[in-house]
């Protein structure tokens, strides 16, 4: 039988890293004599990747860009982002114990992110979490990315599992709308950034703490599944 597969968002659900992205983000705002973004402005600056978070932050203060400046924005965010990394990202309470009794129950763990997939390695490296994944892929791993389904197909295929066996978890409405379009299970996480209740997009379940993660858990979400039709 195929090993179920855990299927991990990485910014606000793995890995607190809203710091870090705020600091970089700032500092490209800053090449420009823009003001800061706050932390509150994080919860819908982040989610589809680097690229949309600074066209976000740029509509945001009303800043007329020509879209060549994007990709000269982008590098410097990146040049500033890899270079402090991990900085103060730390994986969230919980998180390391949860992945612990999923492996040892024989379950798979994956990444699905819409980060770059090298940003993503980089930033699972530096902390130590790399190996734990049977695949991590990233917003430009596959030719669509979150919400799209084919990302979360993608990488329970490359992670070498079924989606008959696959749930997903993340913080945003990316998530919870890929893992639906890829018909497998929701887990959602209210401690992400989101600026909208994550009840609002309907996960099959809300957890509050890793704590409450457990093979259990997964395979009545993919059992419920299967008897629902
Ligand atoms: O960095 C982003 O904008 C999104 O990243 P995530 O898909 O891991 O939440
Ligand atoms: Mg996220």
């Amino acid at each position: 039988m195929t090993s179920s597969l855990v299927i991990f968002d990485l910014d606000g659900t793995l890995i607190h890293t809203a710091p870090d992205l705020m600091a970089s983000l700032n500092h490209v705002l800053a090449l420009d004599g823009l003001a800061p973004v706050t932390f509150e402005d994080m919860t819908w600056l982040v989610g589809q990747g680097a690229k949309v978070m600074i066209e976000r932050a740029w509509s945001h203060h009303g800043y007329a860009f020509a879209p060549e400046k994007l990709e000269t924005a982008f590098d410097a965010f990146l040049v500033h982002y890899a270079a402090e990394m991990p900085g103060h990202s730390q994986p969230y309470p919980g998180l390391l114990a949860a992945l612990d009794r999923l492996e040892a129950s024989g379950m798979k763990l994956a990444v699905c992110t819409n980060k770059t997939e090298a940003l993503a390695r980089r930033l699972l490296d530096s902390l130590g979490l790399t190996g734990r994944f049977a695949a991590i892929t990233g917003g430009d791993t596959f030719a669509v990315r979150k919400p799209h389904g084919e990302h979360v197909l993608g990488t329970i295929e490359m992670a070498g599992a079924l989606p008959a066996n696959a749930v997903m978890i993340g913080d945003s409405i990316n998530d919870i709308l890929a893992a639906q379009n890829a018909a497998v299970p929701a887990i959602a996480v209210p401690f992400g950034y989101s600026d909208k209740p994550v009840s609002d997009f309907n996960p099959d379940i809300i957890i509050n703490h890793f704590d409450e993660l457990d093979a259990d858990m997964v395979r009545s979400l993919i059992e419920s599944r299967h008897t629902a039709g």
